[in-house]
């Protein structure tokens, strides 16, 4: 079964309904960005999610202080890091942290091999104004001949409930991330929340 994550949360009522729904992961984004949250915002609502439900901060180009400061106030399980983190400042840090990588072409998924201690790969767009949250594809053909721990890997961008079966019988990701694919004009929308998590869970 494909564990499933929804990204940009800002408000309660939306993570308690994906929590219900059985999501595996919420993710709160502290980088600049429409769905920018504050520490404050993001533990009052991680401190009233069960435990099994893993929190996870979204940073772009982080200080260490910054990381492991957010890490501890906001209760979170995972950094998830989408700016130019080096191996090294990875390999410092300390904390259970996912990397994203943007994907623009087949030689992008083999800088996976650089971040070993990452405890996920999240593979996103490189297509888009921002970091993250852009809501397009990339293609997913691009793993085809690829030798990549796919208990490790998170396959995000543009995923929405038309795409999401034909992404994960390509892929085969652990875990899938959607943001922009459960918004209606730009919030996050509660039914599509639901359905999205329904249908991961039949795969
Ligand atoms: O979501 C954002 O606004 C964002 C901004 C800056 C860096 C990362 C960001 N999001 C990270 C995510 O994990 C998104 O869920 C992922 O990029 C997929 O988004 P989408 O294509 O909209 O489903």
């Amino acid at each position: 079964m494909t564990h499933v994550k929804v990204c940009g949360i800002r408000e309660y009522e939306h993570a308690i309904a994906a929590a219900d729904a059985g999501v595996d992961a919420l993710g709160f984004v502290f980088a600049e960005s429409k769905r920018k949250v504050s520490l404050k915002q993001a533990q009052s609502i991680s401190k009233r999610l069960p435990d099994h439900v893993k929190k996870i901060g979204v940073f772009v180009n982080a200080s260490r202080e910054e990381l492991a400061e957010s890490y501890e106030f906001a209760g979170l399980d995972f950094v998830q890091l989408h700016g130019n983190e080096s191996p090294l400042f990875c390999e410092q840090l300390n904390l259970p942290f996912i990397k994203a990588f943007r994907i623009k072409g087949e030689d992008d998924i083999d800088r996976i091999k650089e971040f070993e201690n990452a405890s996920y790969y999240l593979l996103d767009s490189a297509s888009g104004p921002y970091q993250g949250g852009n809501g397009t594809q990339f293609n997913w053909e691009f793993l085809n001949e690829k030798e990549v721990d796919h208990n490790k890997l998170i396959l995000a961008g543009g995923l929405n409930q038309d795409n999401l079966q034909k992404a994960i019988e390509i892929v085969q990701p652990t875990m899938v991330d959607v943001s922009s694919g459960v918004e209606t004009n730009g919030i996050k929308d509660i039914h599509k929340i639901k359905r999205f998590i329904g249908l991961a869970k039949q795969f």
